[in-house]
C-alpha cells in the first residue's frame, strides 16, 4: 500500500510546486490586468495598488486623482480592479437608488475594531445591503427635515456657549485665535449635546482636553493608506492577534459612547417602564440617544448593537464632517470680502425680522445668498476625498450614454472622487475651482442640475442620513456669527488642507470684535 508519510519530499517536487505557484501567479496576475486592459491609466496601476496608497500617503491624493482624469479622461484606471469615473452625470449609474451595487472592501477598513468582539458594522461602512436596511431603516425618519427641527433648541444652545467663550477670550483683546478650531469644537459639541445630552468639554476648556478629536484624526489617518490596499487590513489591524498586542485606533472614540450609553440604561432602569411603548411623542422631544432607544424598544428586528452603532455613526459621521466644511465657508467669506459684503447686506435687509442673537431656522433657511455660500463651500471642499467605492455586480454592468458607454466586467470596483466631480466644467463652468456663491443664482433649473452633480454628501441608496442636520448647522452658525461679529483673517496663505480620505484643514487664525 502506498505510504505517503514515508515519502521524502525531494527537491524535485519542490521545484515543481514553486514553479507551479509561479505560473498560478502569472496567469492570476494577466487575468487581473487583461480584464481592464481597455481602459487607461497610469502603468502601474494594471498590476499594483501600491501606487494608491502613496498617492494617499501624499496628503494631496485629490490633486493627483484630478490631474489623472485630467490626463487620461472619465474613466481611469486606479488599480488592478479599480476604475475611478469623473464625468458628474454619471452619479446615478455608478450609485444607483437600488440595491446590488454594494460598497467595496475600502469601507471595511473603517469599521471600528475593539479587543471585546469583532468589528462593528455601521450604517455608513456596512457592505452587506441587507444589514445596512435593517439598520437604516428604523432610524431614518429621525432625520427627516421635520424632525431635524426639533434638534434646532440644541444648535442654540451651543450657539450660546461658543459666543460666550468667544466675547470672554477673544472679543476686545485683539488675541488672534484658530477659528477653525473652535468651528471644529461648535460641531462636536453640538452632535454630542443633540446625541446625547453630553458636551464633551472643548468649548469649555477651548482645546481638545480628553484628546478625542486627536484620536478620531488619528482613527482616519491610520485607515486612510490601507482603504486602497484593504486585505492588509486583515492582517495588521483586524485579527486578535493584532488587537491584543496594540490598542485600536478606534477605541477612545467607542468609549465615550459605550460610557454615554451605559449611563443612559441605567437612568432608564431606574425609570418606571412605561406602560405602552406607543409615546412616540414624548420620546421625539428628546436627544437622538432616547430616540434611539425608543425605536429599539418598538422593534424586536433591531439588533442589540445597534443603539451603539447608530450613536457613534452619529459621532464620528457627523461633527468632524460639518467642521469641515464650516472652516472652507469661513474662510472664503473671510478672503472673498465682497460675499461678505453681500451676505452681511442680505441678512440685514431680510423681508422677514430675523431674531438676534441666533436666527431661527425658518428664517434664514431660504436666504439666497446664505444658501449659494453653503452650496459653493459644500462643492469647493468636500470632507471625503477619495472614490466612494462600490463593487459592480456579478453580471457586469454599462455605464455612461453613446460611444462614451463603458461595460465594467463583474467584481470590479468603481468610485468618483467628490474632489474630481465637484469640479466637472462641462457641469460646474470653466471656473469651477474657484469661490463663486453667485453660480448658484442663476434659476432653479441650473440650481437643481449642480444640486444633483454635486458628491460631498455621496449619492444614491448610501446618500448621506445627516445632510439636513449639517444644513441646519451650516446656515445657523454662519448667519449667527456674520450678524454678531466683525471678523478678520491674520494671514491667508496660512490655511492648510490635508487629505487622508478624510480631507481636513488647520490654521485660520483671526480677530473678531463684536458688530457695532
Ligand atoms: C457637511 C456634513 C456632512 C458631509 C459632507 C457628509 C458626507 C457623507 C457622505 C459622503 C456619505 C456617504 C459616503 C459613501 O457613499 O461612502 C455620508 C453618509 C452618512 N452620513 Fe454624512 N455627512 C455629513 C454630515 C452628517 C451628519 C451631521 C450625520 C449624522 C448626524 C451624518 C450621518 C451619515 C450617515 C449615518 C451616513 C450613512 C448613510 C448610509 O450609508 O445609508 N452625516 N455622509
Amino acid at each position: 500500500m502506498f505510504d505517503s508519510r514515508s515519502q521524502p519530499i525531494t527537491p524535485l517536487a519542490f521545484a515543481g510546486l514553486g514553479l507551479g505557484l509561479l505560473c498560478w501567479a502569472f496567469l492570476h496576475q494577466f487575468r487581473v490586468y487583461y480584464r481592464l486592459r481597455h481602459f487607461p491609466g497610469p502603468f502601474f496601476a494594471r498590476f499594483t495598488n501600491l501606487q494608491r496608497v502613496f498617492w494617499v500617503q501624499t496628503a494631496r491624493s485629490h490633486e493627483i486623482h484630478t490631474q489623472m482624469h485630467n490626463r487620461y479622461g472619465d474613466f481611469v484606471r486606479m488599480g488592478p480592479n479599480m476604475i475611478s469615473i469623473s464625468d458628474a452625470n454619471l452619479i446615478p449609474a455608478v450609485y444607483p437608488i437600488r440595491p446590488g451595487v454594494p460598497k467595496g472592501n475600502f469601507y471595511r477598513t473603517l469599521m471600528p475594531y475593539s479587543r471585546q468582539g469583532s468589528a462593528m458594522p455601521l450604517i455608513f461602512n456596512t457592505r452587506d445591503e441587507a444589514l445596512h436596511m435593517k439598520l437604516k431603516k428604523p432610524i431614518a425618519p429621525i432625520f427627516s427635515l421635520s424632525n431635524v427641527l426639533t434638534f434646532e433648541k440644541y444648535v442654540d444652545q451651543i450657539l450660546d456657549l461658543l459666543f460666550t467663550q468667544l466675547d470672554q477670550r477673544f472679543v476686545g483683546r485683539e488675541t488672534p485665535f484658530d477659528l477653525g478650531e473652535w468651528l471644529q469644537f461648535f460641531a462636536f459639541e453640538v452632535m454630542g449635546t443633540m446625541t446625547f445630552s453630553r458636551q464633551y468639554g472643548f468649548l469649555e476648556k477651548g482645546c481638545d482636553g480628553n484628546g478625542l478629536l486627536g484620536a478620531i484624526w488619528n482613527y482616519m489617518k491610520t485607515a486612510a493608506p490601507i482603504t486602497q490596499i484593504p486585505w492588509f487590513d486583515l492582517v495588521w489591524y483586524k485579527n486578535p492577534l493584532a488587537a491584543a498586542l496594540r490598542p485600536t485606533t478606534g477605541m477612545p472614540i467607542l468609549n465615550i459612547v459605550r460610557s454615554a450609553i451605559e449611563e443612559r440604561q441605567a437612568t432608564l432602569q431606574k425609570k418606571p417602564k412605561p406602560k405602552s411603548t406607543g409615546d412616540d411623542e414624548a420620546a421625539n422631544r428628546g436627544d437622538f440617544l432616547s430616540r434611539f432607544f425608543h425605536v429599539q424598544m418598538k422593534d424586536p428586528s433591531v439588533p442589540p448593537w445597534a443603539v451603539t452603532a447608530w450613536t457613534f455613526s452619529n459621532v464620528i459621521a457627523g461633527s468632524d464632517s460639518t467642521a469641515v466644511v464650516m472652516k472652507t465657508l469661513w474662510y472664503n467669506l473671510l478672503t472673498h470680502p465682497n460675499s461678505m459684503q453681500k451676505l452681511s447686506d442680505e441678512l440685514a435687509q431680510a423681508k422677514s425680522k430675523i431674531t438676534r442673537p441666533y436666527p431661527t431656522w425658518t428664517e434664514v433657511a431660504s436666504l439666497p445668498y446664505l444658501d449659494a455660500c453653503v452650496n459653493e463651500a459644500i462643492r469647493l471642499h468636500p470632507p471625503f476625498c477619495l472614490p466612494l467605492e462600490r463593487v459592480v455586480p456579478k453580471e457586469g454592468m454599462s455605464i455612461g450614454n453613446g460611444d462614451a458607454q463603458r461595460f465594467l466586467p463583474g467584481g470590479t470596483v468603481i468610485g468618483m472622487n467628490p474632489w474630481v466631480v465637484n469640479r466637472h466644467r462641462p457641469t460646474f463652468g470653466d471656473d469651477a475651482d474657484v469661490w463663486r456663491p453667485e453660480r448658484w443664482l442663476v434659476g432653479a433649473d441650473r440650481y437643481r442640475a449642480m444640486e444633483g452633480s454635486v458628491l460631498t454628501f455621496g449619492a444614491g441608496r448610501r446618500v448621506c442620513l445627516g445632510k439636513n442636520i449639517a444644513l441646519l448647522e451650516l446656515k445657523k452658525l454662519t448667519s449667527a456669527l456674520v450678524l454678531n461679529y466683525e471678523t478678520t483673517i491674520l494671514d491667508a496663505a496660512q490655511f492648510q488642507v490635508e487629505n487622508r480620505w478624510f480631507f481636513r484643514q488647520w490654521d485660520l487664525q483671526v480677530t473678531i470684535k463684536r458688530q457695532s
